[in-house]
């Protein structure tokens, strides 16, 4: 794994642009090289945003979207029909304006989809899917790129300091109770999952973020500051003026 890249722009509309532009070259470049494009979409201001400017950009129409499987890295554990799953985010921002394959989305369980309230059978469905993706001897694909946003306090996905989430080495694919930022029940990749990723972004704004990526740049512990752990064989930290490091 090499060192992280960090790229700034002025403000949040520049990062999102920027960053939606960044991922339509990747997937193009993946398409080319193998065929076909796996990304991890995120939940968050940042995250949707991103998500809205790759709608509004003209060359989202040279990806072959039939082409792609998408995937979240966390989601909240809430009615389908809730605004604030970020599925139904990620699909008003974009998926429902791009001819995608119904069948390679892949999003996480509902709470009131097939396996009812209980995110512990929904989570374990998703670390299913995520193996028969992987192929042989993997768990999970080398995803293309994982986009991840952060909170203040060092949270990514739904993995949050301290938490069981920040422990777990073996399975992929987690349910998350009592979470710190609402709503509480959650699932979530863990940081071994995230680590599979070919390329994981980091692409967070504002000062309240700032500390926390001043210290996963300086190398913190994981377990206090998960994001610090959220790395793929390249990590890019992509983010505004706000909540880039002082030079
Ligand atoms: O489901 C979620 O809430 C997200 O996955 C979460 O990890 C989010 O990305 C960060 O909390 C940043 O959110 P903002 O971009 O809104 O600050």
């Amino acid at each position: 794994m090499s060192n992280p890249d960090v790229v700034v722009h002025a403000d949040p509309e520049l990062l999102a642009a920027a960053c939606a532009a960044r991922l339509i070259t990747a997937v193009l470049d993946a398409q080319a090289e193998q065929g076909t494009a796996s990304v991890v979409l995120t939940g968050g201001g940042t995250g949707i945003a991103v998500l809205e400017q790759v709608r509004h950009s003209p060359a989202r129409d040279a990806i072959d979207w039939s082409r792609v499987d998408l995937y979240w890295g966390d989601e909240r554990f809430l009615p389908a029909d809730d605004d604030e799953r970020n599925e139904k985010q990620a699909r008003r921002a974009l998926l429902d304006h791009i001819p995608v394959d119904p069948a390679r989305v892949h999003a996480m369980a509902a709470s009131d989809g097939e396996f009812g309230a209980d995110p512990e059978a929904a989570a374990a469905d998703y670390a299913r899917v995520l193996a028969e993706a992987a192929g042989t001897g993997q768990d999970v694909p080398a995803f293309d790129v994982l986009l991840l946003g952060l909170g203040g306090e060092g949270h990514t996905a739904s993995i949050f300091p301290d938490s069981p989430a920040v422990h777990e080495s073996e399975r992929s694919v987690v349910a998350v109770r009592d979470s710190p930022k609402p709503p509480p029940t959650r699932i979530s990749l863990t940081l071994p999952a995230i680590r599979r990723a070919r390329e994981v972004w980091l692409v967070t704004t504002g000062e309240a973020k700032a500390e926390a990526v001043a210290l996963a740049l300086a190398g913190a512990d994981e377990v206090r500051l998960p994001v610090a752990g959220a790395r793929g064989r390249r990590t890019r930290w992509l983010l505004d003026r706000t909540a880039a490091p002082r030079r």
